[in-house]
């Protein structure tokens, strides 16, 4: 059984200047302990895929279900248990005035955690923050030390899956591969299935086992990283994203 499955999903939003139609019929499926990503160009609707799993998009059809179990309009504090979010930006996403006990403090009391002194110690240990930073607040940390901060508290939950929204994309290129790199060990220690989307195909290509190309609000193509790093795509757009990544020119004749 697919830890999520996705059917035919539509989401749209309606403007003022009309409707937007963000994702177009898009199905999927993503084994437990897979890492899964998005890629395509900006626009393309892979961060609404992700809010739509998470309930963030009031319009949709199709069909979605993780561990089995259908989604519906609504997310009860069962399913943020198990499904967690890391957003781009950890500077929007962690709030100024609350320092890092607060924040994982707060989190935990809320999925019923006991014991939270040591869940937190446990937490900030499992990000590779040591316990000095537990007091501190937002503005003391460095951009990586911030997501860092919002990596445990999704896991604080010890949710099954994350959705990863481009989470390396705002921070400085010579801590984007520490972020990764703990992303990575963090799913193999706790079993974690992700759900990743990025516009960089180096990042997906070292992340996740199997990419999906999004273009128009539709995936054009599911792939390997295999027959990725093998140059296998089969779609004209996923070739052009593969070969403008790789900044490596065509010969046309
Ligand atoms: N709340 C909203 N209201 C109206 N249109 C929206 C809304 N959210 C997203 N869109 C539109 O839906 C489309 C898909 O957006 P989405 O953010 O999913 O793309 P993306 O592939 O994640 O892009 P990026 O890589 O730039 O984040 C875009 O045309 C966007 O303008």
């Amino acid at each position: 059984m697919s830890h999520i499955s996705i059917d035919n999903l539509s989401v749209w939003f309606d403007i003022n200047e009309g409707r937007v139609d963000a994702v177009k019929n898009v199905s999927l499926r993503v084994n437990q302990g897979e890492s899964f990503g998005l890629v395509g160009e900006s626009g393309s609707g892979k961060s609404t895929i992700l809010r739509a799993i998470v309930g963030l998009t009031p319009t949709w059809s199709g069909a979605m279900a993780v561990a089995g179990e259908e989604l519906g309009r609504k997310r009860n504090r069962a399913f943020y248990k198990k499904v967690q979010m890391v957003f781009q930006d950890p500077y929007a996403s962690l709030h100024p005035r609350q320092s890092v006990d607060q924040v994982l403090g707060e989190t935990l009391k809320l999925h019923g955690a006991g014991d939270v002194d040591e869940r937190i110690e446990k937490l900030l240990a499992d990000v590779g923050l040591g316990p000095a930073f537990r007091f501190r607040y937002p503005h003391q940390l460095s951009g990586g030390q911030r997501q860092r901060v919002a990596i445990a508290r999704a896991l604080a939950p010890e949710p099954e899956i994350l959705l990863l929204d481009e989470p390396t994309s705002a921070l400085d290129v010579s801590v984007q591969a520490e972020i990764l790199n703990l992303l990575s060990d963090l799913r193999h220690e706790h079993n974690l299935t992700y759900v990743m989307v990025s516009h960089d195909l180096a990042v997906v290509s070292h992340m996740c086992e199997k990419i999906a190309v999004m273009q128009l609000g539709e995936i054009v193509e599911v792939m390997t990283v295999e027959e990725m790093r093998e140059m296998k795509p089969k779609h004209p757009y996923s070739r052009h994203l593969l070969e403008s990544s790789l900044g490596y020119k065509r010969r046309t004749g």
